[in-house]
């Protein structure tokens, strides 16, 4: 199974590099083609994943042609999904595995629904879990989440992602493997703000905990087994993002929390994620409280001493 890696960003590049040690022929496209360019020749991402060099059998491409293998992973950020789609036609059809984490502000589809919006033909799959950039590029161990309809294309394609340092495991529950991934950037945000506030470790305890009882709600409402919120799309991905400042969506949290500016070009999933995931559970009347805390903080329409009031005054009731 060939295999390629649209989207050169840090996870991208990642995914290549660490597929690519295992001596198969990884193709990574850019869509421009001066940092195509740079980085074949340079062999490594100095813009997104500085430090690590290419293996040898990695070869940038701007060329979309020469990037149509078998499974092509999509590492671009989800707001960005159905431009990159639609813009690129060779795409359809085609073995799409999405590697992003996130809801669509406009529609409230997650990267499996975006796929088969945009391209109705296409084999839609997700590849979710714990895995920071770095971590991955530089052959550290993790686990993550593989979500497919399929089941017998799940097994090849579960072995062909499979690495000495990267285990994969298969779900066919596409919907909870990709709300989890979402989902998760958004307490990522909570706890970021909360610790940023010096409100302690005990809140942000607190608020993955309530944090996950949300991302139960939505997932179960929407048809998600809760099994797989409780696996590493879900609970395992929360428990990395909440509790690393390597994690974007955290830090951004961080910056809120002490009311700093945050650098506008870093990719923070979760703010996004924010408001589509708040539209949608008004519209089904879920609670989420703290996703509600998020949007606001977000917006500048709450101070943190006003969400954490907020959270904190709601009527009582059981766990
Ligand atoms: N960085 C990380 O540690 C991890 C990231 N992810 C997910 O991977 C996704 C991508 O994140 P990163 O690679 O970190 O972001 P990034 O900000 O490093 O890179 C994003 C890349 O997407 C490209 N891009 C944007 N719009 C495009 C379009 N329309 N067509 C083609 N390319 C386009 C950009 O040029 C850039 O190279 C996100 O959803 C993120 O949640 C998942 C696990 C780990
Ligand atoms: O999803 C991630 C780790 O699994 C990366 O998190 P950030 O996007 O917050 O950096």
């Amino acid at each position: 199974m060939s295999i390629s890696i649209i989207g050169a960003g840090a996870f991208g590049t990642a995914l290549a590099i660490s597929l690519a040690r295992t001596g198969v022929p990884v193709t990574l496209w850019a869509r421009d083609a001066d940092q195509a360019n740079d980085m074949q020749t340079r062999r490594e991402n100095i813009a997104r994943l500085p430090g690590v060099t290419f293996p040898n059998s990695v070869t940038v491409t701007s060329d979309i042609s020469s990037a149509l293998a078998d499974t092509l992973l999509l590492a671009v950020p989800m707001q960005k999904m159905r431009a990159l789609l639609t813009n690129t036609p060779e795409l359809n059809g085609r073995l799409l595995v999405a590697c992003c984490k996130g809801v669509e502000l406009d529609t409230q589809l997650g990267p499996v629904g975006v796929i088969r919006d945009c391209d109705p033909l296409a084999t839609p799959a997700i590849l979710t879990g714990p895995s920071f950039a770095a971590d991955i590029a530089r052959g550290l161990p993790t686990a993550l989440t593989l979500a497919i309809d399929d089941d017998t294309l799940g097994q090849s394609l579960q072995q062909a992602l499979t690495t000495p340092n990267l285990r994969i495991y298969r779900t066919r529950d596409t919907i909870g493997a990709e709300l989890g991934g979402a989902l998760k950037n958004v307490m990522a945000i909570a706890c970021g703000a909360a610790i940023g506030a010096k409100l302690g470790e005990s809140a942000r305890a607190a608020l993955m905990t309530r944090g996950y009882a949300e991302m139960q709600r939505m997932a179960q409402a929407l048809g998600a087994q809760p099994d797989t919120l409780a696996g590493l799309s879900g609970f395992g991905d929360l428990t990395l993002t909440c509790t690393s400042d390597q994690s974007r969506n955290y830090r951004f949290g961080l910056s809120l929390g002490r009311g700093e500016a945050f650098d506008p070009s870093i990719t923070v999933e979760g703010a996004a994620t924010a408001r589509a995931v708040r539209a949608r559970a008004k519209h089904m009347h879920i609670d989420m409280p703290i996703t509600d805390a998020v949007v606001g903080l977000i917006a500048g329409k709450l101070q943190i001493a006003q969400a954490m009031e907020m959270l904190l005054s709601r009527p009582p009731k059981e766990e």
